[in-house]
């Protein structure tokens, strides 16, 4: 079976070829081969490409940018993608995509609140959040196609707000971290065991449809940041005195000088729907502090 994988060099495709079962070819085309900027360019290379299934990972996620860089946010986030189906469906092979917490409104700033279920209506509040609405509506109007809504995704691939919370403390900065936004964090290396579970079955034909996947717990940033630094000192990176300073987001807007998007203060993902396909429950994001750090 041949696998094309689009965004492979981003961090949820090395993830996926991390894993990469033995069982499976991979076609793995870069940036410049197969650029979501140029019309046409997807379905040439899917054409010839035999591929059994695709998996997008290739998105515009600046979220910030995006909404000033608008349209290559639509081209990338949702007119490639509606390119994409359009081929895979002309050549009847299943496409697995990802989309994003950020397709919601957003709750009230509290743990406490429940988190969004894929049956809840979304509401974007910002542009990269609506690109990325259109795309997975696009992806999910085939119903082979399999969409998996992720969040707060981190790893120790590529760039990721993990990352960039571990660089800074290593490098000893005063990190202000808001207490008031609330979402799901997702190690990428659980979301890739997820997709290589449900290949299979997608392969054999199954209905794919549109899942949340997270790490099934909703934690405010400041607490995720806190978990890295707690591992940080755990792996002894960073001295045990080394403290986040709390702040809230609109300190944290108030303190950056470019423009800011909004962003849902809860967005937290529910996850249940997708732990009955896969007969087992998610697994903590906490799972990949560890292999985050290490890889630092
Ligand atoms: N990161 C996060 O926190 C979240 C991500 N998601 C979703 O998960 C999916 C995977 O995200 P993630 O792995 O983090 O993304 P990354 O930003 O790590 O990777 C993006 C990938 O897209 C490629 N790419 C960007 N622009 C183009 C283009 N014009 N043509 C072809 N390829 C391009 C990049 O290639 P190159 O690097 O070579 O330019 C890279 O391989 C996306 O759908 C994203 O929206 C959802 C929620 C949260
Ligand atoms: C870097 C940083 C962020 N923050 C808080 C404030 C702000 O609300 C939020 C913004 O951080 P980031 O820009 O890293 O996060 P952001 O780019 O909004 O992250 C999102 O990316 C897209 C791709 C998604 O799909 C979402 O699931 C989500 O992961 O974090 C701090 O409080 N202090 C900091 O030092």
């Amino acid at each position: 079976m041949q696998i094309v994988i689009l965004g492979a060099t981003g961090q949820v495709g090395q993830a996926l070829l991390s894993q990469l079962p033995s069982a499976y070819r991979v076609l793995t085309p870069s940036h410049s081969e197969v650029d979501f900027l140029v019309p046409g360019a997807i379905s040439a290379y899917l054409d010839q490409s035999a591929a059994n299934l695709v998996i997008n990972c290739v998105a515009y996620n600046q979220v910030d940018k995006a909404e000033s860089e608008t349209a290559l946010a639509q081209r990338i986030n949702a007119l490639a993608v509606e390119e994409i189906v359009n081929t895979c469906a002309r050549l009847h092979i299943p496409l697995v995509h990802f989309s994003t917490d950020y397709v919601f409104p957003g709750k009230p700033a509290l743990s406490t609140e429940q988190p969004y279920l894929e049956a809840e209506a979304p509401g974007p509040v910002n542009f990269y959040g609506q690109s990325k609405y259109l795309g997975e509506q696009a992806a999910l109007s085939v119903p082979a196609n399999l969409v998996l809504r992720v969040s707060w995704v981190f790893s120790e691939f590529a760039r990721n707000m993990g990352q960039q919370i571990a660089n800074q403390a290593l490098q000893g900065k005063i990190l202000q971290v808001a207490t008031d936004q609330f979402g799901s964090p997702t190690y990428a290396g659980h979301i890739a065991e997820v997709v290589w579970a449900l290949v299979p079955e997608l392969l054999a034909g199954a209905e794919g449809g549109l899942y949340h996947l997270s790490g099934n717990e909703a934690v405010s940033r400041f607490q995720l940041a806190q978990a890295i630094v707690d591992e940080l000192i755990l792996q002894a990176r960073v001295g045990s005195a080394y403290a986040l300073v709390a702040t809230t987001q609109a300190q944290w807007i108030a303190s950056t000088t470019s423009p800011i998007a909004q962003r849902p203060n809860f967005s937290a993902l529910g996850c249940a729907h997708l732990a009955e396909r896969l007969g087992r429950p998610l697994k903590s994001w906490r799972v990949g502090l560890a292999a985050l750090v290490a890889g630092i």
